[in-house]
């Protein structure tokens, strides 16, 4: 098994844009009233919307199972418990190699990612038991998942780096890396 370390990132708009949407209210606003700013996002989906919280439960900081979501542009919002790291890398056809893959860490702020970009399935809580997350999704992406887990799905593509002999480690020490002033 090829082990291969995986740096975590500053989540940051200009470095998470590749992957979607860092969710905060930056840059002007798009619509509102006195006293009452709206930053409209560009959630997309291609059957009803489901909204669900999501907890991760903590885990070795391995990533095994990575997938994309070809339907939907899948929302995810801290809510409470431990800061969390997710993996991502841009929506490809072909499954992205280790060295597309990035960690960031949610910490507050969450995204919203364009249609197709790969992710973990798993978060990873940074301490503690648990990451709970307002997680936004389309009813058959979800449906398909977790209604039917034994049948292969339509709306999400899976890779599995396990199966082809590669052990990613998310690079935890790197989270105290500070960025240089
Ligand atoms: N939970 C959910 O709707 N989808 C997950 O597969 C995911 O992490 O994208």
């Amino acid at each position: 098994m090829d082990r291969i370390a995986l740096p975590v990132s500053p989540l940051t708009v200009e470095a998470f844009a590749p992957y979607g949407r860092v969710l905060s209210p930056s840059g002007a606003r798009d619509t509102g009233r006195e006293g009452y700013d709206i930053w409209i996002q560009p959630f997309a989906a291609e059957s009803r919307p489901r909204l669900q919280i999501v907890r991760y439960h903590a885990r070795p900081f391995v990533v095994a199972l990575i997938e994309r979501h070809l339907h939907v542009t899948e929302a995810r919002q801290p809510l409470s418990g431990s800061p969390a790291i997710i993996v991502v890398a841009e929506s490809s056809d072909t499954p992205p190699g280790p060295e597309s893959l990035h960690a960031f860490r949610l910490d507050g702020e969450g995204v919203l990612f364009h249609r197709g970009t790969w992710h973990a399935i798993d978060a990873y809580p940074q301490h503690g038991s648990h990451a709970d997350f307002l997680f936004l999704s389309e009813e058959a992406t979800v449906n398909e998942l977790f209604e039917h887990p034994g049948r292969p799905p339509e709306r999400t593509q899976v890779h599995d780096f396990r199966a082809a002999g590669i052990e990613l480690v998310i690079d935890a020490n790197a989270l105290f890396k500070k960025p240089n002033p």
